[in-house]
């Protein structure tokens, strides 16, 4: 479904993508963990082309995203995004929200799309609130809007760039449970998170950077029981 070949991010001097190499099967959940300024965010936008790669390959399906002709904007349809900053249109009240790219992009019909909508508020729990503007909402219901505005794009995979840093403590529970919902779908999922109880239950791999490199690539119960590298033991010691 993703395969990564040798990816490089650099910001002039600054190399933060060192050579990244990973696959990501089809229905996979996969959470990209390490030390803050490791390159998590720069290689989840990657994915979708946020950030242009500095060298390197990824394919999404059979397309090679990093090909020049490829096109940037059919490869941001099919790969949603949900960021830490939920990112809403202010202007535009909670169903308009999820409608606007379906109509716009995808050409559906405004009843089409409302329908989607309405059944999208309702799994994740908002059904009462499309006629809300974002401002009126919790940080747990903006993110959650957002996810399901994500989702209104009918994405082959949905990537999470820490979804619940922003939130307090008591909204995190609630897009997490949306999460989880959505892993049992078998939505394939790439997920930047500091919540290590999460990973460790919902993901199938997780993947550790460090310095810009993919230092470790593990089933949870693997990589949390016994990480092989000295840099995830020291982290793993701080953050657990
Ligand atoms: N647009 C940019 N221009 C220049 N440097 C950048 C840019 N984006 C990121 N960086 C730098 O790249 C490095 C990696 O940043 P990135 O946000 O990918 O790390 P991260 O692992 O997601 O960190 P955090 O957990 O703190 O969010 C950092 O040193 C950051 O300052």
């Amino acid at each position: 479904m993703i395969k990564v070949d040798n990816l490089h991010k650099s910001y002039g001097k600054l190399d933060v993508l060192k050579g990244i190499n990973t696959s990501i099967k089809e229905g996979e959940v996969v959470a990209v963990i390490g030390p803050s300024g490791s390159g998590k965010s720069t290689f989840l936008r990657c994915l979708n082309l946020l950030e242009q790669p500095t060298s390197g390959r990824i394919w999404i399906k059979e397309t090679d995203i990093t090909d020049k002709k490829a096109n940037i904007m059919k490869v941001r349809e099919n790969v949603g995004m949900v960021f830490q900053h939920f990112h809403l249109f202010p202007h535009k009240t909670v169903l308009d929200n999820l409608t606007y790219a379906p109509m716009k992009v995808k050409g559906l019909s405004k009843q089409e799309a409302q329908k989607q909508g309405r059944e999208l508020l309702k799994k994740v729990g908002l059904a009462d609130k499309e006629k809300q503007y974002p401002n009126k909402l919790s940080g747990g219901q903006k993110q959650r809007v957002a996810i399901a505005r994500a989702l209104a794009m009918n994405p082959d995979v949905m990537l999470f760039d820490e979804p619940t840093s922003a939130l307090d403590p008591e909204m995190v529970k609630e897009v997490l449970a949306v999460m989880k919902d959505l892993v049992h779908t078998g939505m394939t999922m790439v997920i930047v998170t500091h919540e290590m109880g999460f990973a460790r239950e919902v993901a199938d791999r997780i993947l550790f950077l460090d310095g810009g490199n993919l230092v470790e690539d593990a089933p949870p119960s693997e990589f949390f029981s016994s990480p092989k590298s000295q840099r995830a033991q020291e982290f793993l010691e701080k953050v657990l």
